[in-house]
């Protein structure tokens, strides 16, 4: 059993290395919290909280994610003590939504109960390879310096390159990237900036080649993204959409996706997410893992939920050093030849960097 002891969360705050932007927002610096979680063994798990300082990709923040944790989901959690992670999403259901907060503790107890059993994380979930391949998101709607940025990546090895896309900022974009790179594994994220009667603009882009469109609509839309996918050849992928297992099942029977983008914070944990897996791999559709522009924590999670075999798509898996001068792992996550490996160490197999986390820590807190 996992009788919670004692959880110590603490906010850290780290410039990103260049400036990331979206359809929504421009990220230049990135606020997270860390989250340990000691059992009763004295054994200890970590988790991030992926929600951003402000609610611009969804509704949870920080101070959001810090509320939930401390006063709603820990103590929950204290009442009683659950015997495998896959309990924790269960007993959270009394708490609508805040997938991020709810996904902060969930996967620490995932990293806990895996240390315990002395084992990889990703062994103990079912994963299928032992390298995952890496893909990246360009933030820059620069057209020069997303050349330049794509340039380097590949360079670097990397499998799959998204960039971000606008209403006015997409189809000529879209041509010099693959006028200079005709074979490139490139797909475009639009981040809920188009509408319906973007339709005949977006159809533009099926002459491009690109492996899929990410979220090109609403973000709480489903029925228009199906109405949208019948026009296009191109795959619609959901992302911002698809909150909740429910919501796929609704998405699927409509078929307004044919590839689905999983974070584990936008679902509510690593339990969700596989679940979600689960389901996609029983239709025959295609998932890949998203990314927060988080820090290694979170990318280590990344890692194992990738490693399933449904995970065919290289995802948003890019190496620490893609946003950080320095990750708050060791060692941090590396690509090579395309690739990251995975951990041969209980847990997510990564230790944190304690002294660099009081650094880079704003504001602290045992409960
Ligand atoms: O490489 C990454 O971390 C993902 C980059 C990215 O696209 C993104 C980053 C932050 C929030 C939302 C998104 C997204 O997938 O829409
Ligand atoms: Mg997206």
């Amino acid at each position: 059993m996992i009788g919670i002891e004692k959880v110590t969360l603490s906010v850290i705050k780290m410039p990103l290395k260049s400036p990331f932007e979206n359809a929504l927002e421009k990220v230049t610096e990135r606020e997270a919290i860390l989250l340990e979680v000691t059992d009763n063994d004295g054994v200890t798990g970590f988790g991030e909280a992926v929600a951003f300082s402000t609610p611009w990709y969804t509704e949870e923040t920080v101070q959001t994610c810090f509320h939930m944790l401390k006063d709603v989901l820990v103590p929950l959690l204290r009442e009683k003590p659950v015997a495998h992670p896959k309990e924790v999403s269960g007993r959270f259901q009394s708490v609508r939504r805040n997938h991020m907060a709810k996904a902060a503790i969930e996967t620490a107890i995932w990293d806990l109960y895996a240390k315990k059993k002395q084992k990889p994380l990703w062994q103990l979930i079912g994963g299928a390879r032992d390298h995952v391949d890496a893909g990246v998101a360009v933030g820059s709607h620069d057209t020069a310096e997303a050349l330049r940025q794509i340039a380097a990546f590949v360079d670097e090895g990397y499998k799959r390159v998204k960039v971000k896309i606008k209403p006015g900022h997409d189809e000529a974009f879209i041509r010099e990237i693959r006028h200079a790179f005709p074979d490139l594994a490139l797909m475009a994220d639009a981040n809920s900036a188009y509408t319906l009667a973007d339709a005949p603009r977006l159809k533009r882009l099926d002459r491009y080649g690109l492996l899929m469109i990410e979220q090109p609509l609403a973000a709480d839309d489903i029925v228009e993204h199906a109405a949208l996918q019948k026009q296009l050849e191109t795959p619609v992928c959901l992302d911002e959409s698809i909150v909740t297992y429910h919501d796929a099942e609704s998405a699927l029977r409509l078929g307004s996706f044919r590839v689905l983008n999983i974070k584990i914070g936008r679902v509510g944990g690593l339990y969700p997410a596989i679940r979600l897996h689960d389901l996609c791999a029983s239709r025959g559709i295609p998932v890949w893992c998203g990314g927060m522009i988080e820090f290694g924590v979170s990318r280590a999670f990344n890692l194992a939920l990738a490693s399933l075999p449904g995970f065919t798509i290289p995802g948003d898996i890019s190496s620490s050093s893609r946003f950080w001068e320095k990750d708050i792992i060791e060692p941090e996550i590396t690509v090579e030849n395309g690739q990251i490996r995975l951990p041969d160490r209980p847990g997510t197999g990564f230790e944190i960097d304690r002294a660099y986390v009081e650094k880079i820590r704003t504001y602290t807190e045992t409960i």
